[in-house]
């Protein structure tokens, strides 16, 4: 049986505010900071270590990937950054507020961006300055993998590829892996490893900063599946998560 954990990021300065993020390169907040810390203890609590972690080309998951591997004391693994493991982009929707967007074009609408499987949300323009094409980061991408918005489905289709390609055969030789990356890159992760159905996902949502481990047999199906730290407060930060979208929050 072999072990792979999961990561989502410590809060960032606008899961703070309640902005859609995406593919906008926003740092963690002080309590994002406290929360990657907090995942390192619970990660030594358990002794598990790592060989290699995969992380994605934004700060708020590179920087919580180097705290926890500070404080484990494993800076010196080898960390294979892509693209593939950043946020779903959000097209126009980056920087807006997701309360004040449920206001104006109503919750279900608002569920629909953020959960729905293949809806994608209203797309970036392409003159417009925040559009990766103009990011050096992604220079070396082909212009057509290059997304003005996507959909989980989206982010599936290039997170797949890089989990059955790279990470899982390294898991399946026995390396230790952590992979620290964001709310929608880990659930289309999940949704392809347990075959989670298009309406299903609709509901899982994936809180900031507690290790999500997944065991998973000799051909990389899921064995089990649990997270590290307080139930009650893994619970409360799920539905945290899943009421950002509510006009009230
Ligand atoms: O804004 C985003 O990029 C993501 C994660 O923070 O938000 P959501 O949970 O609404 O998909």
């Amino acid at each position: 049986m072999m072990k792979v954990v999961f990561l989502r990021h410590g809060e960032s300065l606008w899961n703070k505010e309640n902005r859609f993020t995406g593919w906008t390169d926003i740092d963690l907040s002080a309590h994002g900071i406290e929360e990657a810390e907090n995942a390192a203890r619970l990660l030594k609590e358990e002794h598990f270590v790592f060989d290699i972690a995969y992380t994605s080309l934004l700060k708020r998951a590179i920087r919580t990937l180097w705290i926890v591997l500070d404080k484990m004391d494993l800076m010196w693994i080898p960390v294979e950054k892509s693209w593939r493991l950043n946020e779903r982009h959000y097209g126009a929707l980056q920087g807006l507020n997701k309360s004040e967007m449920a206001k104006k074009y109503g919750e279900e609408q608002v569920l629909l961006w953020r959960r729905s499987y293949d809806i994608r949300p209203p797309a970036l323009d392409s003159n417009d300055p925040r559009h990766p094409k103009f990011d050096p980061r992604y220079r070396s991408l082909p212009p057509e993998s290059i997304p003005s918005a996507e959909s989980l489905k989206d982010t599936l289709e290039r997170t797949v590829p890089y989990w059955t390609g790279k990470i899982l055969p390294e898991v399946l030789s026995g390396k230790k892996v952590l992979i620290a990356a964001h709310g929608n890159s880990i659930r289309a992760l999940i949704k392809y490893i347990e075959s989670i159905s298009d309406k299903e996902i609709v509901g899982l949502n994936i809180p900031t900063g507690f290790p999500l481990v997944y065991e998973l047999d000799e051909k990389g199906r899921k064995i089990a599946s649990y997270y590290l730290g307080d139930i009650q407060e893994i619970k409360k930060a799920e539905r945290m998560v899943a009421s950002q979208g509510k006009a009230s929050s």
